[in-house]
């Protein structure tokens, strides 16, 4: 598949939950006129219309979704840099796009099983090793997730810190697995997910509030000549990105949101400067722990993939018009 540029943004729209239907909050508000297309119906006379890569409707599946995200994975191999990014509201299918259920494995398993299978059948020619680091981002603190103390000490300390390294982008200190296999990968991330929900009073609510980065690096050493490849997969699932008013918040609550609005425009800021830069201009890659970390994957030869994950329901409206038009300018922007 032609990438076409660096950066590729589909949007997904969940179904309309049962939660929401038995509410009376189903009314659908989305329609889908061709694959590339998303009308966002404003009245019964009004339609707001969205151009993506791709348009994946609430009938898709997760292994149709992954379709859209294999060329990227196979790109890793060959020693790209990846970041693939869930953006959308709290609620909008971010976790269930990226992690899925043991039903429905979603992103981060499949792109793992791809990895791991593309490794095996290129073992002749190349020998790959796969080591994982699993991280969050809160309140612009990186908090490792695999570290031993992480689970057991039930506390988070100051957090870890980033460097540029000769090869790239690093963060000493992060714990780094190396994993051959499936199982393995399973086991990592549910520690994970213990180590994120330590300290938080409820994990849901913090779960949307906090940037999940799954990092897996890869090494391959060509077996006839000894010539060697790095590259990294960055899977994210970002913090919600809905707009929390002045009077709506206050103490923590403000200060995430405060943090969680200025990580997520850093993003777009270095999109949008990335698109338009003249040689050797500055890129405001520092201007978060999320667009630092992620620089090597943002520029150069990185690829990017966002997901805009959207919530169909009428009563989500407003944020869904906001998410929509954050991922459009994203696109339209694409790299050359
Ligand atoms: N494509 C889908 N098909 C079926 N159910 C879905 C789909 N996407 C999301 N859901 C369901 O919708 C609910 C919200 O999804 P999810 O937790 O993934 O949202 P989120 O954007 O990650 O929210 P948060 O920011 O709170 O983490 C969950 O119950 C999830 O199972």
């Amino acid at each position: 598949m032609d990438l076409q540029g660096n950066i590729r943004v589909l949007a997904r729209v969940r179904p309309v939950l049962e939660v929401e239907r038995n509410s009376g909050q189903g009314t659908d508000v989305t329609e889908f006129p061709t694959e590339v297309e998303l009308l966002v119906k404003r009245d019964e006379a009004t339609r707001s219309a969205f151009e993506f890569d791709r348009v994946f409707p609430p009938s898709s599946t997760q292994e149709q979704v992954f379709e859209g995200v294999h060329p990227l994975i196979v790109s890793v191999l060959d020693g790209f840099d990846v970041a693939i990014f869930a953006y959308g509201q709290t609620g909008s299918g971010k976790t269930f796009t990226m992690e899925g259920d043991a039903a429905n494995p979603g992103v981060n398993t499949r792109a793992m099983q791809t990895l791991f299978e593309l490794g095996r059948q290129r073992s002749n020619d190349i020998n790959y090793t796969f080591t994982l680091s699993v991280l969050e981002i809160y309140n612009e603190s990186i908090y490792d997730l695999l570290s031993d103390s992480a689970t057991t000490k039930g506390e988070r300390g100051r957090g870890l810190d980033i460097r540029q390294g000769a090869a790239g982008i690093i963060v000493p200190g992060l714990a780094a697995v190396e994993v051959d296999s499936m199982e393995m990968v399973t086991a990592q991330l549910e520690q994970a997910n213990k180590a994120r929900a330590v300290g938080s009073h409820d994990m849901n609510e913090h779960s949307s509030r906090s940037h999940m980065i799954v990092c897996i690096h890869v090494n391959g050493v060509n077996a006839h000549n000894g010539a060697a490849t790095r590259a990294k997969l960055n899977l994210i699932d970002l913090a919600g990105s809905e707009r929390v008013g002045k009077t709506d918040a206050s103490g923590d609550r403000l200060k995430e949101a405060q943090n969680i609005n200025r990580s997520l425009s850093a993003l777009g800021d270095v999109i949008a400067a990335l698109a338009t830069r003249s040689k050797g201009s500055h890129i405001p890659f520092r201007n978060s722990k999320l667009t630092y970390l992620l620089q090597d994957c943002l520029s150069g030869g990185g690829k990017t993939l966002m997901f805009c994950n959207v919530s169909p329901a009428a009563y989500n409206l407003g944020e869904t018009i906001c998410s929509l038009n954050f991922a459009a300018r994203c696109r339209a922007v694409e790299l050359g």
